[in-house]
């Protein structure tokens, strides 16, 4: 297939087309290098820098185009409080002219990366695609507006449309992996303390009601959710648009992933409990049964140590390049 992969130079969609280029595809990249890096584009794919809203059009007339992934999004949560314009903006007026430019073009199918910020506070664990979907900001309200864009655009235009809900991606797959410029996320920092990038590993809130007082999350290695994708643009059904739950379907709390951390690295880590972080879910695991028997799906790297094992390789070889080694 020629896919074209918005995002291309960020974490996921780094390791996307990695695979999609391992598996014959042809694959242009589009990606404004606001967040990402662009040494993360793969060799072999094309790479167009620009933003998706300004280049999408001219880049799927250019050529015929079998489908979009659609990465590229702003995906700061505590940013989109302080920031919703760069969120509605960047997010649901970006999408929303790539699905003009798709149907314009005539390009058959379309995987959008969605989230688990969706469904906000959930009432039931694990959560299930049916369940009610109240984001509790406004970077899980602009990905829940761009699925029901696409469930229109699907109805009315018979766009081939499958939107996939992350919950924690972690991991890395053949030099690309996490290695963000604003890093937020609980496995790089504690791996970025394991390499003196940092003192220690704050730990956000002790009282939840979970087995060890920490919030539990439900990581899911980067490789699987790739397999995901490739399995989903094989799947797609014009006029259709199905939603799908992503996870390992197993929670682990803030200081099981440290723990991890230090059996994978073998070093001490140190930690200070802190107050809750501002809107966070106390556990957020996935039902992923339905992508399991739609798609054929099946996570493969479920270990933790074994997601942070890789991001752990990752990081030790990125070295000084990293952003975070630039900035200690
Ligand atoms: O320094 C830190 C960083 C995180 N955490 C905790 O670790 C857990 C995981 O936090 P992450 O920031 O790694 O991930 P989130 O669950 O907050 O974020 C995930 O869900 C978000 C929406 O809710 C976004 O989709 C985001 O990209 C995705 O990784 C949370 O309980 C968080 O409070 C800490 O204790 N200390």
């Amino acid at each position: 297939m020629r896919l074209l992969v918005t995002g291309g130079a960020g974490y996921v969609g780094s390791v996307c087309a990695t695979v999609l280029l391992e598996r014959g595809h042809d694959v242009v990249i589009v990606d404004n290098l606001s967040t990402g890096n662009v040494d993360a584009v793969p060799t072999g794919a094309e790479f167009v820098e620009g933003d998706v809203a300004d280049v999408a059009a001219r880049v799927l007339g250019d050529g015929r185009f079998d489908g979009v992934l659609h990465f590229a999004a702003q995906s700061l949560v505590g940013e989109s409080v302080e920031q919703p314009a760069k969120y509605w903006q960047g997010n649901v007026v970006t999408t929303l002219t790539l699905l003009e430019a798709m149907r314009e073009a005539g390009t058959p199918k379309l995987v959008f990366s969605s989230t688990a910020a969706t469904y906000g506070e959930p009432e039931r664990t694990p959560i299930t695609e049916d369940d009610p979907t109240r984001p509790t900001n406004p970077y899980g309200a602009t990905k829940l507006a761009i699925d029901h864009a696409i469930t229109s655009y699907a109805d009315a235009y018979g766009l081939a449309a499958t939107s996939l809900r992350y919950f924690n991606v972690a991991g890395a797959y053949r030099g690309a992996g996490e290695n963000r410029v604003v890093e937020t996320h609980l496995i790089p920092l504690v791996l970025q303390v394991a390499l003196g990038q940092r003192d220690k590993i704050s730990v956000f809130g002790t009282d939840w009601p979970t087995p060890d007082g920490t919030a539990v999350r439900d990581y899911i290695h980067v490789l699987d959710l790739a397999d995901a994708h490739l399995l989903a643009l094989d799947h797609a059904t014009p006029g259709a648009h199905t939603v799908y739950n992503l996870g390992s379907g197993a929670g682990f709390s803030v200081r099981e992933v440290i723990s991890s951390c230090r059996r994978v690295t073998g070093l001490p880590i140190a930690s200070e409990d802190a107050p809750r972080r501002a809107g966070d879910p106390a556990v957020l695991v996935a039902s992923s049964e339905r992508a399991m028997a739609d798609l054929g799906w099946q996570p493969k790297h479920t270990d933790l140590d074994v997601i942070v094992a890789d991001a752990w390789q990752y990081l030790q070889e990125l070295g000084d390049r990293s952003h975070a080694a630039r900035r200690s």
